[in-house]
């Protein structure tokens, strides 16, 4: 659908195709709403964007909490989003050998305990071995690096989820 067929949906239809794309956190395409209409694409990007910027740090934190972690206890037992599942197994998340399966769990328990939310990055903008390697360097940096960035990662894996919705521009 293009942004003036966006535009037109009602709240139920709108809800329902844009719930998930700031995963398990569908208040926040509740909220955008009333910021229709949209004039573009990246009109919806930077309203999104600007929304989750305009959060406290809980809020922020919390919105960080609600992401599965990679590869993880939801990936195994098959409790993931559709997005989320479709974002992990185009990375390669579901062929894992079994070392890195134990490194990546082994990893995302050092990562929460550390910061208190998972490690989040954009899958579809990355693949396993890169993701591997990001989990385990980000595990060494400090908790206002890792918190800006998985942010940003959740702007990411916002806007490709929007724009696989919407046909861009
Ligand atoms: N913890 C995560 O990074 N989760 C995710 N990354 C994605 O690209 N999709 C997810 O669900």
């Amino acid at each position: 659908m293009d942004i003036s067929a966006v535009n037109n949906l009602s709240f139920e239809d709108y809800f329902n195709v844009f719930g998930n794309v700031v995963e398990k956190s569908p208040f926040i395409a509740a909220a955008l709403w009333s910021r229709r209409p949209f004039n573009s694409l990246n009109d919806m990007h930077v309203a999104i964007d600007h929304f989750i910027d305009d959060l406290t740090e809980s809020g922020k934190v919390g919105l960080l909490r609600c992401y599965s972690e990679l590869a993880g206890r939801d990936l195994q037992g098959g409790t993931l989003s559709r997005e989320s599942q479709e974002e992990q197994a185009q990375a390669g998340l579901y062929t894992l050998q079994s070392w890195e399966a134990s490194h990546i769990t082994q990893l995302n328990t050092k990562y929460w305990e550390k910061f208190g939310f998972p490690f989040i990055i954009c899958a579809r903008m990355n693949d396993k071995d890169r993701i591997l390697q990001q989990l385990s360097e980000c595990c060494r940096n400090e908790y206002v690096v890792e918190f800006l960035r998985a942010i940003e990662e959740v702007k990411k894996i916002c806007h490709l989820r929007v724009q696989a919705l919407v046909l861009t521009d």
